[in-house]
C-alpha cells in the first residue's frame, strides 16, 4: 500500500487524474471502476477538462460503479447511477452502453447481483478502481463486519453512515436502509486501487485501515493485502498516521518512472 499525502484536493485530483489518462492513453479499452460520494468528484471534474481540452478520449472505456441504493425510483437524482451519469459521464465521450452500476431496482436482487459480475469478467476485469472510504472504514457500501471474501450483495446500512449521506436527502428519513455494493472480493480484484480521502472527518478511518490490523471491523483495511494500492490523502486527514513522515519521505524521493 503506497500513501500519498499532498496539500489539497486539486493535488490529489490531479494525481489520480494522471494514473487514469495514463492507463486509458495505454490502453483505450480500459475498465475504469467509478465510486460515488464527494471524495472523487476533483478527480471528474479534472478528467472531464483533460477531456475537453485535449484528445483524451474514453470512447472504448467500460465503466463499472460500485454500489447503489435499494427503493430509490428509477431516475431518482441521488440514485448512483444518476450521480455517476452526472458528475462524470455524461461530461466525456464515454459510450452509455458502456457504463454499469449493480440494480437497486431489480425484482430479483442476488440474480441481478451475480448478473453484474459477470459483466464486469466480460469486460476484463477493472483496471483502475477509484475509491473513497466512510468515516466506519466503509469501501463501497461494505459496512463493518462485511466479509473480507464477499462480492456484489445486498446490505444494511449502519446508522452512521445514513446520517453522512442524509446531506444528499431532504431529510434522513429519506436515505435507504438497503444497498447493492461490490464486495470486498470484487474491489480486491482490481489490477490497480486509488483511494481518496480528504478532511480530519477522515483522520480515523484512515488511521485504522493503513496501521491497524487487518479485520472485517475496518472494511478499507482488506487493501492491506492487495499488490497494487494508492492511498491519497491530504494533511488533515493523515493526521493519525505514525508512519507520515516515512510516507512523505519515500514519495519525494520516487523515481519519476514509476508513477502511482
Ligand atoms: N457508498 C459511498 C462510498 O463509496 C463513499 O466512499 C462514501 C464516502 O463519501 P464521501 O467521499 O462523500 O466522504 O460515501 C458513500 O457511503
Amino acid at each position: 500500500m503506497e500513501v500519498v499525502i499532498l496539500h489539497d484536493p486539486a493535488a490529489i485530483a490531479a494525481v489520480a487524474a494522471d494514473a487514469i489518462e495514463d492507463l486509458v492513453r495505454r490502453k483505450p479499452h480500459a475498465v475504469l471502476g467509478l465510486a460515488t460520494g464527494s471524495s472523487p468528484l476533483g478527480v471528474y471534474d479534472e478528467l472531464a477538462r483533460r477531456h475537453h481540452t485535449g484528445s483524451l478520449s474514453f470512447a472504448g472505456v467500460h465503466g463499472f460503479a460500485l454500489d447503489e441504493y435499494v427503493g430509490l425510483p428509477v431516475g431518482h437524482p441521488e440514485s448512483y447511477r444518476e450521480v455517476i451519469r452526472r458528475e462524470f459521464t455524461d461530461r466525456i465521450d464515454i459510450h452509455p452502453d458502456n457504463v454499469h452500476g449493480p440494480d437497486g431496482a431489480a425484482d430479483d436482487i442476488p440474480a441481478a447481483c451475480a448478473a453484474f459480475e459477470e459483466t464486469i469478467r466480460e469486460a476484463g476485469g477493472v483496471d483502475l478502481q477509484l475509491l473513497g472510504v466512510g468515516t466506519d472504514g466503509h469501501i463501497g457500501f461494505n459496512e463493518p463486519g462485511s466479509s473480507l471474501a464477499s462480492r456484489t450483495r445486498i446490505k444494511s446500512l449502519i446508522d452512521q453512515t445514513r446520517k453522512d449521506n442524509a446531506r444528499f436527502f431532504d431529510s434522513i428519513d429519506e436515505v435507504p436502509h438497503h444497498v447493492v455494493t461490490q464486495g470486498l472480493g470484487t474491489i480486491m480484484d482490481a489490477r490497480h486501487v486509488v483511494l481518496i480521502a480528504t478532511g480530519a472527518q477522515k483522520a480515523r478511518a484512515v488511521r485504522d485501515f493503513v496501521e491497524g490490523p487487518v479485520a472485517a471491523i475496518c472494511a478499507a483495511s482488506v487493501l492491506q493485502m492487495h499488490p497494487h494500492t494508492t492511498v491519497l490523502i491530504d494533511e488533515a486527514a493523515a493526521s493519525g498516521l505514525k508512519l507520515a513522515d516515512y510516507y512523505r519521505h519515500t514519495y519525494a524521493n520516487k523515481p519519476d518512472w514509476q508513477g502511482i
